[in-house]
C-alpha cells in the first residue's frame, strides 16, 4: 500500500496521471523525457505508449495446434482460399497457400486470375486453383455484368466450405477485379466466413472501409505502406510511433471493431480492446514474399479457424488470454513465421528467401509443439 501510494505520488510528480499523453511527453526535452521514461521503468510501470503486453506467443501457439489423430477425415483440419494472382505477381498467392497446408491445413484454393493460373498451378500440385478473376483489358464493357456474377458464381459454389478467406496477397489493382472482389468480400461476411485481407486487398479496402467495417472476423495484416494509408485515410493523421499502441487502438475502433496485426520489428496486434505484441524470434532479412507467409498469412488464417473451432469447445482451456480467436490466430501466425524466418536466417543468412523460410515452417510448429 505504502509502496503504491509513493508510486502514485511520484507519478504525478513526473506528470503520469491521467492527463499525461504522448503528446505532453514530446513536448518535454529529450533529457527530461529520457529520465521520466527511466524513472517509470524503475517504478514497473509499463510504456509511456501503452499497455502494450507481449503476448504468451509459445503458450497460445501450443493451445490452439490441434492434436494429429487417425479419426479425423481430410478438411478437419483447414480448408483455406486465398483470393489474389494477376499477370504482375504470381509468388504472393503461392507462398500464402502453400503455407497452410505446410503448417497442417488440409486444403488451400487459389482464386486468381486466368494468366495467373497456370503459372501458379506449375509451382505445385497440391495446390487447387481456380482461374476465374479478369482483368479490365480482356472484358468488354457490355460483358462486365455478366463476367461479374459468374465470378461471384464461381466462388459462391465453395465459400460455405472455407474456414478463412484471405484476400489480397498478389491482386493487383484493376479496378474491374477489385470490384469483383468487394463481391466476394460481401458475400463472404453473409457466409460468416472469417476474411484476412493482405497486400491489394487492403489498398481495396482501405478506399472502401464499409466492405469490413463492423465485422469482427475481418482481419487486417498491414505492412509498413499499408498501415500508414490506413492511418491517413482513417485517422486523418499521420503514424506516431510515440503512441502506437493508442493509435492502432483507435484505428480498430474507428474501423468497428475489426483485427489489426502491425507487421514490424514487433508485430502489433488489437482487436480495438487490447493490444498484444509479438517481438520473439524473428530474421533482420526483409525479402518479400514474408509477409504473404504470414497471411500464409494462411498461417495466421489457418491458426484463426483452429482457435474459432477450439474457443467454442467445452475444454478449452479458459486461462488462455486474450479471447478472441482471431488475436489468438494472428498471435500464433505472428510466432510462428517470426521462428521460421530465424531458423531460416541461421542457416542461410544474407541468402535467405521466402521459399527458405516456408522449408522452416514445419520445423518450426515441431520444435514449439511437437507432434505426440
Ligand atoms: N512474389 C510476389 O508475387 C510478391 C507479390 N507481392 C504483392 O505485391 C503487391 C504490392 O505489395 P507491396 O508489399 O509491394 O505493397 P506496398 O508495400 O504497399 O507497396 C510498395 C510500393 O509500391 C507501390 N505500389 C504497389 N503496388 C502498386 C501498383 N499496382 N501501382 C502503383 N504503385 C504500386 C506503393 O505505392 P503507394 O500505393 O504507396 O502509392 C509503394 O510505394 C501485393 O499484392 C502483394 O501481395 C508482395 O507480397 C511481395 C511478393
Ligand atoms: N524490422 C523487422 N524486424 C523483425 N521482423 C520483422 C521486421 N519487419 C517485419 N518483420 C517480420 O516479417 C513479417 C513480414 O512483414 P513485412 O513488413 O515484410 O510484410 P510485407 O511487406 O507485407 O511482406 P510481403 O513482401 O510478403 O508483402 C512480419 O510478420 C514481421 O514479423
Ligand atoms: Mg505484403
Amino acid at each position: 500500500m505504502i509502496c503504491s501510494g509513493v508510486c502514485s505520488l511520484m507519478l504525478i510528480k513526473l506528470g503520469v496521471n491521467s492527463g499525461f499523453s504522448a503528446r505532453s511527453c514530446m513536448l518535454a526535452s529529450p533529457a527530461v523525457f529520457r529520465r521520466q521514461e527511466f524513472l517509470i521503468r524503475c517504478l514497473g510501470v509499463k510504456s509511456m505508449a501503452g499497455p502494450t503486453s507481449e503476448a504468451d506467443a509459445e503458450n497460445i501457439l501450443r493451445a490452439i495446434t490441434p492434436p494429429l489423430d487417425h479419426s479425423k477425415h481430410k478438411g478437419q483440419a483447414g480448408k483455406i482460399a486465398v483470393v489474389g494472382g494477376c499477370r504482375e505477381y504470381t509468388g504472393a498467392p503461392y507462398f500464402a497457400a502453400i503455407s497452410a497446408l505446410k503448417i497442417g491445413a488440409d486444403l488451400s484454393h487459389v482464386f486468381c486470375t486466368k494468366d495467373a493460373a497456370p503459372v501458379i498451378k506449375s509451382y505445385s500440385p497440391e495446390i487447387i486453383v481456380h482461374p476465374i478473376l479478369e482483368e479490365s483489358y480482356s472484358v468488354r464493357d457490355e460483358d462486365r455484368a455478366s463476367i461479374s456474377a459468374k465470378v461471384l458464381a464461381e466462388v459462391d459454389k465453395w465459400m460455405e466450405r472455407f474456414d478463412c478467406l484471405v484476400v489480397g496477397p498478389g491482386l493487383g489493382r484493376d479496378p474491374f477485379l477489385l470490384d469483383c472482389v468487394s463481391e466476394i468480400i460481401k458475400h463472404a461476411r453473409e457466409s460468416n466466413v472469417p476474411i484476412l485481407i493482405d497486400g491489394d486487398g487492403l489498398f481495396l479496402v482501405t478506399n472502401s472501409l464499409d466492405l469490413v467495417s463492423g465485422y469482427p472476423l475481418a482481419v487486417l495484416t498491414p505492412n509498413v505502406n499499408e498501415y500508414k494509408r490506413l492511418v491517413q485515410k482513417v485517422l486523418n493523421c499521420e503514424v506516431n510511433d510515440e503512441d502506437a499502441h493508442g493509435q492502432i487502438l483507435s484505428l480498430a475502433e474507428q474501423i468497428g471493431g475489426v483485427t489489426i496485426l502491425r507487421k514490424g520489428k514487433s508485430d502489433l496486434i488489437t482487436d480495438s480492446k487490447t493490444v498484444k505484441s509479438v517481438s520473439i524470434y524473428g530474421s533482420p532479412r526483409r525479402c518479400s514474399g514474408q509477409g504473404d507467409i504470414l497471411s500464409g498469412r494462411q498461417v495466421v488464417a489457418i491458426f484463426i479457424s483452429w482457435a474459432r473451432k477450439l474457443t467454442v469447445a467445452p475444454d478449452w482451456d479458459t486461462r488462455i488470454s486474450p479471447k478472441n480467436p482471431t488475436i489468438l490466430g494472428c498471435i500464433a501466425g505472428s510466432t510462428l513465421l517470426r521462428k521460421a524466418a530465424s531458423l531460416a536466417f541461421e542457416d542461410k543468412k544474407r541468402s535467405t528467401l521466402t521459399t527458405d523460410i516456408i522449408e522452416c515452417l514445419g520445423r518450426s510448429l515441431e520444435d514449439i509443439c511437437p507432434v505426440k
